[in-house]
């Protein structure tokens, strides 16, 4: 099977292509120099050579705040950019698979978000992946929409690598105590996009680790399974203000994988402990 990768170079796509080629998959993966997803031309021609059966498209405009103040960036790579590789990997036949966030949701909920909540952005960045959510459902007939959140994994940068970087510099750290969400160790979060293209079994899926925390609990989580002794002090969300709000709470209901047959993903905390032992 053909799979060609986009955003090849970041963080989940690093982990994928290794797990795509590993499992025997002919990969096509494509940092953002040789496939630039806003160049529609560039994407069509890439779809028409390789002529892949599965696009997993994870290239995407990712810093959250400064979406705030780039508004047209954030939506001409997170939107556009994903009507042309929809647009393309419709017309070659190909699955897709759109790697979209918690951030579409408006955090206000107190009870698990499932696949039928309906959405609300707050942030530009949030907007402008529901807009490439759009795009997917008005250009695509064989799409997997998987919404994760709290990612974290070997390449790139993340919350996990922020904490064990800010716990040599300093005796005491402040985190929020306040947002509640799923960490996503990118491993196990490419382990189920492999189960989803597989099948036919389309539609929207919540694809993150299961159970909860805050990033306050997932701080002192990282610190106690890396054996770092550092203070954590629990701050509000107000005390830490940031340019892009959050959503308050953005845990997941993993609805759509249980009722497909899916295997729903270990235990946050489970995977982080195997994640800081592999680094
Ligand atoms: N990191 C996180 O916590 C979360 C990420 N996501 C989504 O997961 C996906 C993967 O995220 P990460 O791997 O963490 O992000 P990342 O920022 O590590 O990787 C994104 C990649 O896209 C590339 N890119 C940017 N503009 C491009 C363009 N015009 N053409 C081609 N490539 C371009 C970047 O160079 C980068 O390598 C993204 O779609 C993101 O929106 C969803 C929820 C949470």
């Amino acid at each position: 099977m053909k799979v060609v990768v986009t955003g090849a170079k970041g963080q989940l796509g690093t982990d994928l292509v290794h797990l795509l080629a590993n499992q025997g998959y002919e990969v096509y993966g494509y940092g953002r120099e040789e496939l630039d997803i806003t160049n529609s031309d560039q994407v069509k021609q890439v779809t028409s050579e390789v002529r892949p059966d599965v696009v997993i498209h994870t290239a995407a405009y990712t810093k959250v705040d400064l979406a705030e103040s780039e508004p047209d960036q954030a939506f001409l790579i997170n939107a556009y950019g994903t009507r042309n590789v929809a647009a393309a990997s419709e017309a070659v036949g190909a699955k897709l698979v759109y790697i979209s966030t918690d951030y579409v949701f408006d955090g206000m909920a107190t009870t698990p978000y499932n696949e039928f909540t309906p959405t609300n952005p707050l942030s530009v960045y949030g907007k402008s992946k529901l807009a490439g959510e759009q795009f997917v459902r008005d250009l695509h007939s064989k799409f997997f929409i998987v919404r994760t959140s709290w990612v974290y994994g070997k390449h790139g940068d993340n919350f996990v690598k922020t904490m064990l970087k800010l716990a040599k510099e300093r005796d005491e750290l402040m985190v929020v105590n306040d947002q509640i969400g799923c960490p996503t160790y990118t491993v196990d979060l490419a382990n189920c996009i492999l189960q989803l293209i597989q099948t036919e079994k389309y539609g929207v899926y919540h694809v993150s680790n299961s159970g909860h925390c805050s990033w306050y609990e997932f701080a002192k989580a990282i610190f106690e399974e890396a054996d770092i002794e550092v203070k954590v002090n629990p701050c509000t969300t107000k005390e830490f203000p940031r340019p892009a709000p959050r959503p308050m709470y953005s845990v997941f209901e993993h609805m759509a994988l249980r009722l497909n047959g899916f295997k729903v993903m270990p235990n946050w905390r489970d995977s982080l402990r195997i994640f800081l032992r592999s680094i």
